[in-house]
């Protein structure tokens, strides 16, 4: 025979300290009645659990961040760490000090990889690529040699021990700022600074020596030459550090809040980050899954986020002219829109509101404004204007589109344009 089953009881919940007296109190009543009034207050305690848990869900939103590599939703979450805890990024700033010399060394490197390519082969016609420019840049490259060399143990002690894959640079676990490894070993072992510490205090001491080299390396009409010319793909906030060197290589720098927001580091899996956040009068606990782009590429992450509220979807639209650095022949527009068409595709996060970030409309413009014509990269483009206003609403249109062909529920989709560096 079949065991017989019962429902559970329902688990003991904050706010239902009444329900011991009411049942108390019916134990005193005939026994006839005492069943209905015992029926009643279930009822009654029935409803009431279900209300808690309705309200629950309305104010647990979980919230997912989906998107290609590089597209800012790490920024976001940085955005949000500032205006609902700041004080938590305040204590480990020095911290982001060896993020930010990570982002200059490989700039550095990578700009020394390209001229290498280009000087391959010679040319003493090309005023750019002549002898005496070789052996200029040779020199500076023998010279940033220490420097170079600390890039690969600085981004190891960041990521906690992952080796880093050149040429894509540092990764980092979410939450890496509290998992940095200690020191092992004997007690007075321990209490040396920790090998995070002493890795960045090492390459901030060659980068103070090798400051002024950097200078003129970013500012050689070589480079300034070959980087637009052959569309090296520096990361985006290259210059934005390679500007500011000499203040980045004195003693006592420590990132500022826009060097934080600058700052580029690949996320290792999935990031869970809560906030609380008041609104419509409440405090409510947001949740942020920070998925990484890598991961985002294989949608079997989907499933774990079945109970997701919303999803926020970031395409950067300034990457019309850019491919994916694991997949040289796909655009990286073109790649988002593959991506999102995914996503409303998806039956499992059918109910979660989606919101679309056009991202980067800061490189976007400047790319525009610096003459690169969309229509060379989006064939489909045409002869549209090259102008801001055109291209945005082109993008946004072919998105528009991605979700109405695509969307399993027929949801609305939230689209705004985005810059995530400026402060919210
Ligand atoms: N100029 C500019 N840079 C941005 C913007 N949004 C993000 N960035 C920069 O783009 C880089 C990548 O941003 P992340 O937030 O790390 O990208 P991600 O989507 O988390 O990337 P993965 O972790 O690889 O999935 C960082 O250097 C950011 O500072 C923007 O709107 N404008
Ligand atoms: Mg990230």
């Amino acid at each position: 025979m079949p065991a017989l089953t019962v429902p559970k009881p329902a688990p003991p919940s904050l706010g239902l300290g009444g329900r011991r007296r009411s049942w108390a109190s019916l134990s005193s009543n005939p026994p006839e009645n005492a069943a209905q009034n015992v029926n009643k207050a279930i009822d009654v305690e029935l409803k009431r659990d279900a209300m808690i848990r309705k309200e629950r869900n309305v104010r647990e939103v979980k919230v997912i961040l989906f998107g290609q590599p590089d597209s800012g939703k790490s920024t976001l979450i940085k955005q949000l760490q500032l205006l609902y805890a700041p004080d938590a990024l305040d204590n480990k700033r020095t911290l982001w000090r060896a993020a930010v010399f990570l982002n200059i060394l490989k700039a550095v490197r990578m700009i020394l990889m390209d001229l290498d390519l280009e000087f391959s082969y010679e040319d003493d016609e090309d005023e750019f690529n002549s002898r005496q420019i070789r052996q200029e840049i040779a020199a500076i490259r023998g010279k940033l040699l220490p420097l170079l060399a600390t890039e690969e143990s600085l981004a190891m002690e960041l990521s906690g021990g992952v080796s880093f894959s050149r040429p894509s640079g540092a990764r980092v676990r979410p939450g890496w700022q509290q998992s940095i490894i200690p020191n092992e070993g004997s007690p007075s072992e321990k209490e040396k600074p920790s090998r995070l510490l002493q890795a960045t205090n090492l390459t901030a001491k060659y980068l103070s020596i090798s400051a002024s080299l950097i200078g003129i390396l970013w500012r050689h009409p070589t480079v300034n030459n070959y980087i637009p010319l052959r569309k090296i793909q520096l990361d985006d906030s290259a210059s934005y550090f390679l500007e500011q060197i000499d203040q980045i290589a004195q003693a006592d720098y420590i990132p500022t809040n826009n060097d934080i927001l600058r700052v580029r580091l690949t996320t290792l899996g999935v990031g869970e980050h809560t906030f609380a956040v008041k609104f419509a009068g409440k405090i409510n606990t947001v949740t942020y899954f920070d998925v990484s782009g890598a991961c985002g590429r294989r949608l079997s992450w989907i499933p774990y986020f079945e109970a997701a509220t919303s999803l926020i979807f970031f395409a950067p639209i300034s990457a019309f002219d850019e491919y994916l650095e694991d997949d040289p022949a796909t655009n990286r527009l073109h790649h988002s829109l593959q991506l999102i068409s995914a996503i409303c595709a998806n039956r499992i996060l059918r109910h979660a509101h989606l919101v679309l970030f056009l991202n980067k409309i800061d490189l976007l413009k400047q790319k525009l404004e610096a003459g690169i014509e969309v229509q060379k990269y989006i064939t489909s483009y045409g002869d549209r204007p090259n102008t801001y206003e055109s291209v945005s609403d082109y993008f946004r249109n072919h998105f528009l589109q991605a979700h109405r062909r695509h969307d399993v529920s027929r949801r609305e989709l939230h689209v705004h344009f985005s810059c995530m560096i400026v402060r919210l």
